[in-house]
This record gives C-alpha cells, sequence and structure tokens, in this order.
C-alpha cells in the first residue's frame, strides 16, 4: 500500500477534548462551521454521504472510499469505540469524516479505543458539530462535489479556502486502483477442505471478500491490481474474481476481465468488478448524482423477483438497457439485478458465458446479508465448469 493520500496534511493536536474551530468548504461556495474531529489539519476529496446507522469501521477502511469525504447522515457515530476485529483493510482510506455529534465516551466489549483518537492516530481530518442533515440536503440537491475541511488556524479567509478547494481533483477520470492495492500477491486459504482456486485482482478490496470465498472451501490467490492475464492464469484458477474499488472504472484497463470472458474461466465481479465487466462487454458507465452508499438499500434479483436489503458504495453505474437482453462480443447480457430506488443497474448475468457480477456488496461488511447466495452461485458456477 502507499503513503497516505497527498491531498491531506495535519498538525499536531495539543489536547485531546480541546475545541478546535474547523470549517468544511464545499466546491460551490457553501460552507459549515463547526469543531475539528480526529486529527487537525486540512484536506481535500470529493463530497458524498452514507446512511448507514453502523458500521462505521467498516466504512472508514474500505478502499473504496479513497480521496472522498464521508458525511455519515446518522447523526451519532462513535457509539461503540474502535476495536481491532472489523476494519476491512490495513488503515482508514477515506480522506476526511464528517459527524454530527460524536460519542464522547464509548462504549462496547470489544472496544479498544473512540473513533476521534483512532482518526487522529491515523491522521484522518474530520469536522464536527455541523448540520449534517442540510449538508446531504445540499448534496442530494447539488450532486457529490469536491469539499476541503480546514481547521486550526487561518479559516477567515473562506474565498482563498474556496480557490484551494476548486484546485482540488475531481472524481471523475481519477485512476485509483493501484493507490489502494497489494503490491505483492498473496494467499487467503480455503476453510476446512479446499475445492476451488480462485485468482481475485485486488483493486481495492474488503478482507471480508476473500473470506466470504474461503468459507466456501476456495483458496483466494490475491494479485496487484496491475497482475497481467499470465498472472492469473499461473495460479491456475477455477475462476477469476474482480473486486471493488475506488476510482472512476472508466480509467481501467480491460485487457485482462476480456482475457478472462474469451477463455471462458468463471468470473464473478463486485462494484468496481461489475463496472470493469459491464465496460468489458461493450456497455458504458457513468457518474451518478451523488451515489448509493449505506446498507439499507433495495435491491431486486430480477430472475426470481426476491427483493434484498443490500450494502452500498458506488458512485458511478453501468449503463445497460433494462428492457431486453444485449447482445455483445461475448454473447448475450441481461440486466440481473436493479436498484428499487431509482432503477439504476445493479448486476449484469452472461447467458452464454460463465461470468456475472453485482454492483452491491454481499460480502455484507458492514450490511445484511441476504446477498449472500452470489458466492454460492460463484461456487455453482465453478462446478459447472468441471463437470
Ligand atoms: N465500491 C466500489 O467498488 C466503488 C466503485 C467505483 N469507484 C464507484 O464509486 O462507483
Amino acid at each position: 500500500m502507499t503513503a497516505p493520500a497527498p491531498t491531506t496534511t495535519t498538525r499536531p493536536r495539543a489536547a485531546r477534548r480541546e475545541r478546535v474551530p474547523a470549517v468544511l468548504v464545499l466546491e460551490d461556495g457553501r460552507t459549515f462551521r463547526g469543531q475539528a474531529y480526529g486529527a487537525v489539519g486540512e484536506t481535500f476529496g470529493e463530497a458524498v454521504f452514507n446512511t448507514g446507522m453502523t458500521g462505521y469501521q467498516e466504512t472508514l477502511t474500505d478502499p473504496s472510499y479513497h480521496r472522498q469525504v464521508v458525511v455519515m447522515t446518522s447523526p451519532h457515530i462513535g457509539n461503540t469505540g474502535v476495536n481491532d476485529d472489523d476494519p476491512e483493510s490495513a488503515r482508514i482510506w477515506v480522506a476526511g469524516y464528517v459527524v454530527r455529534d460524536p460519542a464522547r465516551v464509548p462504549s462496547n466489549w470489544r472496544s479498544v479505543r473512540s473513533l476521534d483518537e483512532e482518526l487522529t492516530a491515523q491522521g484522518i481530518v474530520g469536522i464536527s458539530g455541523i448540520d449534517t442533515r442540510a449538508l446531504t440536503r445540499h448534496l442530494r440537491e447539488r450532486g457529490a462535489m469536491r469539499v476541503g475541511i480546514f481547521s486550526g488556524e487561518a479559516l477567515a479567509d473562506e474565498a482563498a479556502l474556496l480557490a484551494r478547494v476548486q484546485q482540488a481533483p475531481e472524481m471523475t477520470g481519477a485512476d485509483l486502483s493501484s493507490e489502494v492495492a497489494t503490491t505483492a500477491a498473496y494467499v487467503v486459504p480455503a476453510v476446512g477442505t479446499k475445492r476451488f482456486t480462485v485468482a481475485a485482482l485486488d483493486l481495492g478490496i474488503k478482507a471480508m471478500t476473500p473470506q466470504r470465498m474461503a468459507e466456501r472451501g476456495i483458496e483466494v490467490h490475491v494479485l496487484p491490481a496491475t497482475a497481467t492475464l499470465d498472472d492469473v492464469y499461473a495460479v491456475n484458477p477455477d475462476g477469476v474474481f474482480l473486486s471493488n474499488g475506488p476510482g472512476d472504472p472508466a480509467t481501467a484497463d480491460l485487457t485482462v476481465v476480456r482475457g478472462v470472458l474469451e477463455r471462458k474461466t468463471p468470473l464473478f465481479g463486485i462494484c468496481f468488478g461489475n463496472q470493469l465487466l459491464g465496460r468489458a462487454v461493450g456497455f458504458g458507465t457513468y457518474k451518478l448524482k451523488y451515489g448509493h452508499r449505506g446498507i439499507n438499500q433495495p435491491v431486486q434479483d430480477r430472475a426470481t423477483g426476491k427483493v434484498e436489503v443490500t450494502a452500498h458504495n458506488h458512485g458511478f453505474a453501468v449503463d445497460a438497457p433494462l428492457d431486453r437482453v444485449s447482445d455483445t462480443p461475448y454473447g448475450r447480457v441481461e440486466v440481473s439485478h436493479v436498484c428499487l430506488n431509482d432503477d439504476v443497474v445493479e448486476g449484469l448475468n452472461l447467458l452464454d458465458t460463465p461470468a456475472f457480477s453485482v454492483q452491491y456488496h454481499p460480502e455484507a461488511a458492514a450490511g445484511p446479508h441476504d446477498a449472500a447466495y452470489l458466492f454460492d452461485r460463484f461456487v455453482k458456477l465453478m462446478e459447472g465448469q468441471r463437470a
């Protein structure tokens, strides 16, 4: 993994509970004044909101949030402190954190420190005490946009701060997977008897994903984002997995995905992986106005008609027709899942090639477990291929 994003700089904080003024400046000029939460300093990123009432540790450590400043719509965050079991990666990836009313005293049997301490220790600049409902409504109406959080001194000149926010990098066109992915391959062993080998491309993978596969007898070889088709086939895989990850899917190289489809090796993708599969077969991707981030998003499986409540974190989506099966260079492709809030494509199924993907998070970290069957579907696809 690489060093923290260069878009953040921090200063030491004198006393832990000292009230340090902070200001959040959106790129369209709207500002919110509050207090520093976590590290004191300044940070820039894309302002997005997450509606989960629980699972803040999983959110903070999800590499897909790299370069994003996350606004929590739930007003009380930090109540259960921080433990060493729930992180989805080795560090916090959000570029900044926005909370209405953080817990002053955490209480949970697993808690080893407070969230404020953890954010400070990891150099994550945050702000608290602002009207997160007004901020969320603003983002919902105007769309996700660049933002800066500044704390400490020299906050009076808002015009100067705004100019700096407007110079920060945009999310559209950002190629970020290699900034968060492992640089060395590693293996997550199967739990119990090993049944399959999977090559998983780490584009920003969450720890729970290989775990969910390992629980099903899969030995997972996690490979760097830069892995070639030869690297993938060097592990002699029964299946290939494309992970979640940060950034704009339009920047990704599709050579490996297309090579796997051509060889008809079973393929499963999650989130960024869904977007790559979509682009590999010829669909476009586009930026959503404000994205889906939370753990209670209703998705319909169009094959069964069943509705699942699911975990989401995506700002881009695949542009594929809902009303018909598409003919592509890899055969017929259908939209398998759709979000019931806004009809956004939430899954793809290839009818002539053993490949499928979903835009949401069946690993459910954090989140409801309704979509766990998708890992079983991947196992079935690999079983079918052997038969
Ligand atoms: N969690 C993910 O994989 C996110 C994918 C992509 N970066 C998006 O925002 O849509």
